[in-house]
């Protein structure tokens, strides 16, 4: 209700009240559920067809471009009820007007007897509710929105008789009373999803020929754009509300509603004195549909949007000026009023009349209704009208308006457009998220080859260490093997040591009484020499010790090596080298410290003379004199300094005694007679040049005679020396064989205890191996068999002689195979010499090594024992000679014979072992 009671006097209805216009809570608001589909909206639409305005059959294209199809203004004309006011003062008269809804006509009384008869498209009694004028008047043209058309709904007619109440009542008291405005918005928001169409409003008046913004009073001269093309009306100035919710549209028509021009006029207390319009937009996303076509396809299509705009226009009452009472102010506002009216009759009024001028430009009405009347809109007209009689003139004029109005004739046409922006910014996102797919993707895969690269690396430092350990265990097993014959050796010279400390504890005690007693000769020389040789061995015992402790500290280094860099396999191939040569050194040391070991022997042996000469008492005189002094002077030459003293010339010695003399000698009764001949001899063999002489004056033949018929192991052990001696050439090999020498030798062998007589024996049965002629004889007379019988007493040296006659015989055999008299099996391997080679191939002793290692060679060298060779294992010693032997002919040698023979290429395939 007004509280304005100004008459006359126009006022802003901001503050004011008028039930219209307070505001709705609760009922009015409604859900933006989930919409039905456009498809079903049309069978709704199809299904209305008594609906005002039904929806033309448009072309859905969906490109917008179509022509539009015919559609008629559609008009509804609604009759107040009887106010108060006409109550009273029409109480004794009839309503003006008669309506027939059912046959949607309308008569209008021009006398008592006479009356006029109109059709509508609708005919609205004083009884239609609001919901049914809604349903009839609006809503098709809100479906028609919804399906993307333009739509207007406008309400024209006398103050007072509705205009406002039709369309504006908020029903903030009565939810029956909500107006079209409100309903309209319920429809529009139950329909769409917020999530992909949106809604937004402008309210706006129309007052005095100015657009004012009813949002924003301020901006209050909006210009109207009209699209020459399209013909489409906008008010791009115009705040533009977009909205989400029923309590918000309320809200915002309240306020709009507050900043409307209105009076109190004589005919309507709350007059509306400006024309109200309501624009609301509503954007639709239509869902693509799809037929098969690619995902890539699919969202390069812009999607299709659809934009209605519903206007709902308030018009300013009609009124005569004279019956409004307007004066001033008021009066300018009516012929204003009035003005934009007749401009809006007067476009109707061509329309109707397909004039082909339409006045649209001559008011801001017109323009503003440009595409309601004659454009593209679906436009729905509602006339209100009041029953008194007093305003007959009025009621005619307005019906006669929305007669003309009826005969207008719209081109409705469907505003649907691709959506390219929303295409954009689809593409945009897709783009983005494929980027971050892409970024993901990439760094996957760089963390995957992160990940194969750290595990490659872990997999070498690995293998790394595992070849690392292995290389430690190796040379830790070198090195305890090392010690292990360092120790023996120690051993030994320690034993030798104490042997030679007690002879001369014992010799001397008895020699000082008795040089004191009878004055004979001294043993001072030969002890000195003694002490002198003892020195010797000291010092090559010190020797010794300083290669140890370079070998230790070269391990250091190569310890230390390997902490700072362990992939330093150059390195480590150095300090192999390095250690190496040191072996070498320790060998050669080694082989010092055996000839130091054999000259000790032989002192002791001179000493044991001399002691043995002392206890005969001055015998010198004797037949033994002149062999003594001989032996004196022979004093093993080679045991002397060369620097100091000088080698008897064996003239000299042969003009002294005669050879033939001492050669008797051999065979004297007595025993130690026999002894100092044999060691005369043995030294006149060492001498190659004695050698011939010796042999021809039979000096061998006594030589063997010793060993079968003495029974002393100081005579078969310079006798073998001695035998061994004259074994180098091959004349006297085979007299040796003649004369039954390997059966002498090896029974020799058989009892020998003394690892020095069976040097002695190996090295003769060794040198006569060496002789290609004799292999067959000296194998049936059991050479082979002493030999390795022999290996029973483990003394290096014996075993370095029986490994020499072994490569030798394997030599001689090689060369036999070569040369095709040899065929078959091995006769060492027959006599079961492999297994002891197979044993005995890893020994460090280099003298013993080298030996074996050529006789694995040559035996290789003969198929005939490869197979023999595969089965006792040797093959696998054939791989390691060569790839590790330090001499390069013997490596290579390895290697050909490994890789000539059929059987071993077989077993190597056999076993995966690359030998290349
Ligand atoms: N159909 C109706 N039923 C009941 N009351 C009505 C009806 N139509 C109008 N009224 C009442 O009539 C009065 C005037 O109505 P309204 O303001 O809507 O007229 P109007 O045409 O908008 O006037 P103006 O042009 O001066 O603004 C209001 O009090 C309204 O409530």
């Amino acid at each position: 209700m007004s509280t304005s009671s100004g008459t006359g006097s126009a006022n802003h209805r901001n503050g004011t009240h008028r039930s219209s216009l307070r505001a709705q809570s609760s009922a009015s608001t409604s859900s933006a559920a989930h919409k039905p589909s456009l498809k079903s909206k049309t069978v709704l639409r199809k299904s209305s067809p008594a609906a005002l305005g039904s929806a033309p059959s448009a072309s859905k294209s969906g490109n917008g471009g179509d022509s539009g199809v015919p559609g008629r203004v559609r008009v509804a004309v609604r009759l107040r009820p009887r106010n108060g006011e006409e109550m009273i003062a029409d109480a004794d008269f009839a309503d003006c007007v008669e309506l027939q809804p059912e046959v949607k006509r309308l008569k209008l009384k021009k006398n008592n007897w006479d009356t006029d008869t109109f059709e509508f498209d609708e005919v609205l009694t004083e009884y239609a509710s609001q919901k049914r004028v809604y349903e009839v008047v609006a809503k098709p043209v809100v479906e028609g929105v919804l399906d993307g058309y333009n739509g207007t709904i406008m309400a024209y007619g006398q103050t007072g008789t509705g205009k406002t109440y039709t369309l504006g009542q908020l029903g903030e008291e009565d939810v029956a009373d909500r107006g079209i405005m409100v309903r309209a918005m319920e429809d529009i928001l139950a329909q769409v999803s917020l999530e992909t169409d949106s809604i937004s409003v402008s309210y706006l008046q129309l007052y005095m020929e100015t657009v004012q913004d009813l949002l924003d009073p301020a901006n209050d001269n909006i210009a109207i754009v009209e699209d020459p093309k399209s013909g489409d009306v906008s008010l791009p100035g115009a705040t533009l509300v977009e909205i989400r919710d029923q309590h918000s549209f309320l809200e915002l028509l309240q306020l709009g509603e507050a900043h409307r021009f209105a009076a109190n006029t004589k005919l309507n207390t709350e007059s509306s004195r400006s024309h109200a319009i309501l624009m609301v937009h509503v954007r639709r996303s239509l869902k693509t549909e799809s037929n098969g076509n690619s995902h890539m396809t699919k969202s390069l299509k812009p999607p299709l949007v659809r934009k209605g705009k519903l206007v709902v226009v308030d018009l300013a009452g009609s009124e005569r000026i004279s019956k409004s009472g307007s004066e001033g102010h008021t009066l300018e506002e009516a012929k204003s009023i009035n003005l934009s009216l007749s401009a809006l009759g007067k476009c109707i009024n061509a329309l109707a009349e397909n004039s082909s001028h339409v006045p649209f430009r001559d008011s801001k009405l017109t323009r503003l209704l440009r595409d309601s009347f004659g454009g593209t809109a679906r436009t729905s007209l509602v006339i209100t009208i009041g029953p008194s009689p007093r305003h007959r003139g009025e009621t005619t004029s307005t019906i006669m308006f929305g007669q003309r109005a009826m005969k207008v004739e719209n081109m409705v046409k469907l505003k649907e457009e691709f959506d390219y922006k929303s295409l954009s910014k689809r593409l945009e996102v897709q783009l983005d998220s494929l980027i971050e797919e892409n970024e993901r993707q990439q760094k996957a895969f760089v963390d995957e080859i992160e990940r194969i690269t750290v595990e490659a690396h872990n997999q070498i430092s690995e293998a790394e260490k595992r070849y690392a350990n292995a290389l430690e265990e190796e040379k830790q097993r070198y090195q305890n093997d090392y010690v292990e014959s360092i120790k023996k050796l120690e051993e030994n010279w320690s034993k030798n040591q104490k042997k030679l400390a007690a002879d001369r504890l014992a010799l001397g005690e008895k020699n000082g009484l008795e040089v004191t007693s009878n004055g004979n000769r001294s043993i001072a020389p030969a002890l000195e020499e003694v002490s002198e040789l003892k020195r010797m061995v000291q010092k090559e015992a010190q020797l010794k010790m300083a290669a140890e402790e370079e070998v230790n500290r070269l391990k250091l280094q190569l310890t230390e090596s390997k902490r700072v860099e362990v992939s330093g396999n150059s390195e480590i191939m150095r300090l192999h080298k390095m250690l190496e040569t040191e072996t070498q050194q320790k060998e050669k040391l080694e082989e010092e410290i055996a000839t130091l070991h054999t000259q000790l022997l032989q002192l002791s042996l001179t000493a044991d003379e001399t002691r043995q000469n002392l206890e005969r008492h001055g015998s010198q005189k004797t037949s033994g004199g002149a062999l003594d002094s001989f032996m004196s002077q022979l004093k093993l030459p080679q045991l002397q300094d060369p620097g100091n003293a000088e080698k008897p010339p064996v003239a000299k010695l042969f003009e002294q005694v005669g050879l033939q003399k001492i050669l008797s000698l051999l065979e004297a009764d007595d025993a130690d007679v026999r002894i100092h001949a044999v060691k005369v001899v043995a030294n006149l063999a060492a001498e190659e040049a004695n050698q011939q002489q010796i042999v021809e004056a039979g000096g061998l033949t006594s030589l063997l005679m010793l060993l079968r018929n003495t029974e002393d192991e100081t005579i078969h052990r310079v006798a073998a020396g001695a035998i061994a001696n004259l074994a180098m050439n091959e004349t006297n090999q085979e007299l040796i064989m003649a004369q039954g020498g390997i059966d002498l030798l090896s029974s020799t062998a058989a009892n020998a205890q003394d690892p020095q007589t069976l040097r002695m024996v190996a090295g003769a049965i060794a040198n006569l191996c060496g002789n290609d002629k004799l292999q067959t004889k000296l194998r049936s007379e059991g050479g082979i068999a002493a030999l390795l019988g022999m290996v029973r007493c483990g003394h290096p040296d014996v075993l370095a002689q029986v490994a020499r006659g072994i490569a030798n015989f394997a030599k001689c055999e090689s060369r036999a195979s070569t040369q095709g008299t040899k065929r078959g099996k091995s006769l060492l391997i027959e006599d079961g010499a492999l297994s002891w080679i197979v044993q005995n191939a890893k020994t460090e002793i280099t003298a013993i090594k080298r030996h074996i290692e050529l006789a694995l060679c040559h035996l290789a060298q003969h198929e005939g024992n490869a197979k023999e060779m595969v089965k006792e294992g040797a093959i696998w010693e054939l791989v390691r000679i060569s790839r590790e032997c330090s001499r390069e002919d013997i490596r290579s040698l390895a290697h050909r014979t490994l890789t000539s023979s059929p059987t071993f290429l077989t077993e190597l395939r056999r076993l995966r072992v690359d030998i290349r």
